[in-house]
């Protein structure tokens, strides 16, 4: 399928193995200031989207590779007729190579569109060679929402079956924040309540991992969190 616009192209170099030390957790402490639950979300937001800008593209395509194949292996996605994904932005890890890869199996991709008319919400529309994409009010890559805007190019959120989405920051226990603007919160808010609901997973890079995040009253829980180094599945309430 159509390679989706990069935000960072990939180099040409050769995936060569680096050194596991140039991953290594520890060149990724936190300020004192930000290292506590309670740091400043915005400031906190803003070095971790600043360290994922920064990864080399080496790492990068490394760390792609490693979530790709723990992707692949999710019994869930191998299962998933309705896949939503994103295009990454900013920095974010990259999943796309996934698109053929469920293409072949069958199932069908879904990317997030700012919904017109509605406050910080979301609709998915369908994703395919043929998709017209246009560069949203943030820059990002998105289907263009005329096209959208027919019921048939779309799917509820309800009816998905797994949603793959970025995040700025992750804890171990499965806590997370994303871009700020509650997006994901308010578009996938239903899933609190009993009913058909997509299984959410966050997919970020292991330097965005933080020793522990607050959770907000509003947050959706992730069923799962996928790095290039882990799969974080938070504990469920009983
Ligand atoms: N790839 C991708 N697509 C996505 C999201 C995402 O996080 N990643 N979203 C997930 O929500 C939605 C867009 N949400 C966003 C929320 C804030 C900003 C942002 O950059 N805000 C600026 C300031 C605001 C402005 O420019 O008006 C900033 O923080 O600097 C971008 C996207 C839908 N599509
Ligand atoms: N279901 C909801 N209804 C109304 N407002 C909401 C809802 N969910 C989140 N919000 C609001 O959205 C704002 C952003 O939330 P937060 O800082 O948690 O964003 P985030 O989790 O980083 O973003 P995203 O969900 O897009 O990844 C907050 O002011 C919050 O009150």
């Amino acid at each position: 399928m159509r390679k989706p616009p990069a935000v960072y192209a990939a180099p040409a170099s050769p995936r060569s193995p680096l050194p596991s030390a140039a991953l290594d957790t520890t060149l990724w402490a936190l300020p004192s200031e930000l290292d506590h639950p309670q740091a400043d979300r915005r400031a906190l937001r803003r070095l971790l989207r600043q360290r994922r800008r920064q990864l080399p593209p080496a790492i990068r395509l490394q760390a792609e590779d490693a979530l790709l194949r723990q992707l692949k292996r999710l019994p869930e996605l191998l299962r998933a007729r309705h896949v939503a994904l994103y295009l990454p932005y900013d920095g974010e890890i990259d999943a796309t190579r996934l698109c053929d890869w469920l293409q072949r199996r069958g199932a069908k991709v879904y990317l997030p569109v700012l919904r017109p008319f509605a406050a910080n919400s979301l609709w998915f529309v369908r994703y395919d060679d043929q998709t017209p994409l246009v560069s949203n009010r943030f820059g990002i890559a998105e289907p263009d929402t005329r096209h959208g805007a027919s019921r048939v190019r779309r799917l509820p959120a309800w009816a998905l079956d797994v949603v793959l989405m970025p995040l700025v920051g992750f804890d171990g226990r499965g806590a997370r924040i994303g871009m700020g603007g509650g997006f994901y919160d308010r578009s996938f808010a239903f899933t609190r309540r009993p009913g058909p609901r997509p299984l959410l997973i966050g997919l970020a890079h292991h330097c965005q991992k933080v020793p522990a995040l607050p959770v907000q009253s509003w947050d959706v829980p992730l069923d799962a969190i996928i790095s290039d180094r882990e799969v974080v599945r938070p504990a469920r309430p009983e």
